[in-house]
Formats: C-alpha cells, structure tokens, sequence
C-alpha cells in the first residue's frame, strides 16, 4: 500500500491507462476489460485490474491537474513498478481543424507549470512521449482506419484562464489542445526510466466554443481507449 493507493503489491499491472476521471477508469474497466477488480477508492479515485486480450491491464484516476496526476504516476512507478503509462484523456482544441472527438497523440508537451523551471535552475526540459510507445499508438491507429493529430500539446495549470485568446499565441506555434497532466507524467516518466504516451479526445473548442457533455468525457471516448490498450 502506498499512501494513496491501497494496492497490495502485485495488485497492479506493469501497463496502467491514466484517465483524469476516477469515473472513467470504472468505465473503461467495465467496458473493455475482463475479470476487473477494484484496488483503489481512496479519496474515490478509483483504480482497477483486469485482462485485455490475455494481457494484465490496470487502469487508474489520476484526478485534475499536473500536483495530482504527479502524485499517482509517482507513486504507481516506484512503488508499484509500473513501467508503461499511457493517459487518456479529454482537452480542448486551440486549432480550427480539430474537431470535438478528435484524437490526439502528445508527442510532447508543452506547460505554463513551474515544475521544471524548479528541477531544472529556470531551464527549459520538453517533456516527450516514449517514442516506442508513440510508434505502436500511430500504427494501431493507421490499420484501424482511426484518424488522428500528432504533435505538441498544452498541459496548463489553468482551466479558466481570464483572456478568452490566450490559445492563440500557443495556436501559432502549432501547439494542438490543452490539457492539465501530460507534462508532469512525461517528466516522471523520464526521471525514473519507463515509458509514456498520452492520448486525448477533443472534448471542447477554445476556437468554435462548442463541447460535449460531461456524460460523454466520461464514458464515450471508445476509439482513445481502444488505441490505448492496443499500444502496450
Ligand atoms: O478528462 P481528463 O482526463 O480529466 O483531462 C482533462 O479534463 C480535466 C479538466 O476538465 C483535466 O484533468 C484535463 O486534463
Ligand atoms: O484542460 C482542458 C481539458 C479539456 N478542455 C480544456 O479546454 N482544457
């Protein structure tokens, strides 16, 4: 047991999708894995186990933010031993040609987060996805007939920024969406020598302001999680 994850030792898979919402990962382990078990509800971030085509599969929350999906990755490497994690989550489209339900792979991302201006003496690290990883995502996703956006994404530590406009200066870098974690899992992710992708439905529009329900960012981003489980 870790301080928050109630896990036994060998409760938990070495390949472990990340959702932001505790309520997704019950979905997606109701829904695509066989046999699952809950190992977690402290603090109701719920986490569980199963089999995904003869593979052992975990699936955990990770809640909101860089702090907090920090906290889960940190913990579910070094005390767990995880060693392939890969994110899936929602974000909102900075580009016109993303549109609501898209899928995005983060090939690195991008923050506003000061977590490694700390680490690293006001320099700049890019947190990056395992290539390997990126690699199996890309090509499950090409031989499925799934499209997709690969590139550079936002991980912010602001949902509701006060300036309605402030996408575009990261829009005209060819930054693709915003999320809150990526950048936080990349970096762990690097730190302590496993691997990690993450993938992204676009849940909302900073460009058209349109969005999907949170009934759907909760249980109808299939073609993300399917790609997920495909890539470990
Ligand atoms: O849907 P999830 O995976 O939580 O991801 C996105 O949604 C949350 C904000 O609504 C943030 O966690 C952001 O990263
Ligand atoms: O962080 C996020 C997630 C979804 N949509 C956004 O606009 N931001």
């Amino acid at each position: 047991m870790s301080l928050h994850i109630k896990a036994k030792k060998g409760e938990i898979a070495e390949n472990v999708l990340l959702p932001g919402d505790p309520l997704r990962a019950r979905w997606i382990a109701e829904t695509f894995l066989q046999d699952s078990e809950c190992y977690n509800d402290i603090r109701g971030m719920l986490g569980y186990t199963g089999i995904f085509e003869g593979k052992r599969i975990s699936v955990q929350g990770t809640g909101m933010g860089i702090p907090s999906a920090m906290i889960y990755t940190h913990e579910l490497i070094k005390e767990y031993g995880v060693k392939k994690l890969i994110r899936v989550g929602s974000a909102g489209a900075f580009k016109p040609d993303l549109e609501l339900m898209d899928i995005v792979i983060a090939m690195s991302a991008s923050t506003n987060s000061s977590l490694n201006r700390e680490r690293f003496r006001g320099a700049d690290f890019a947190p990056t996805a395992s290539f390997d990883l990126l690699i199996k995502a890309t090509d499950f996703a090409r031989n499925n007939n799934i499209a997709f956006h690969a590139g550079n994404i936002l991980s912010s530590d602001v949902f509701y920024d006060e300036d309605p406009d402030y996408y575009k200066k990261w829009a005209k870098y060819g930054v693709l969406c915003a999320e809150m974690e990526t950048a936080g899992i990349y970096t762990l992710a690097a730190r302590f020598g496993v691997e990690a992708l993450s993938i992204l439905t676009i849940s909302d529009s900073l460009v058209s302001k349109e969005e999907i329900s949170a009934e759907m960012r909760e249980r109808k981003m299939h073609e993300m999680v399917k790609i997920a489980l495909n890539s470990f």
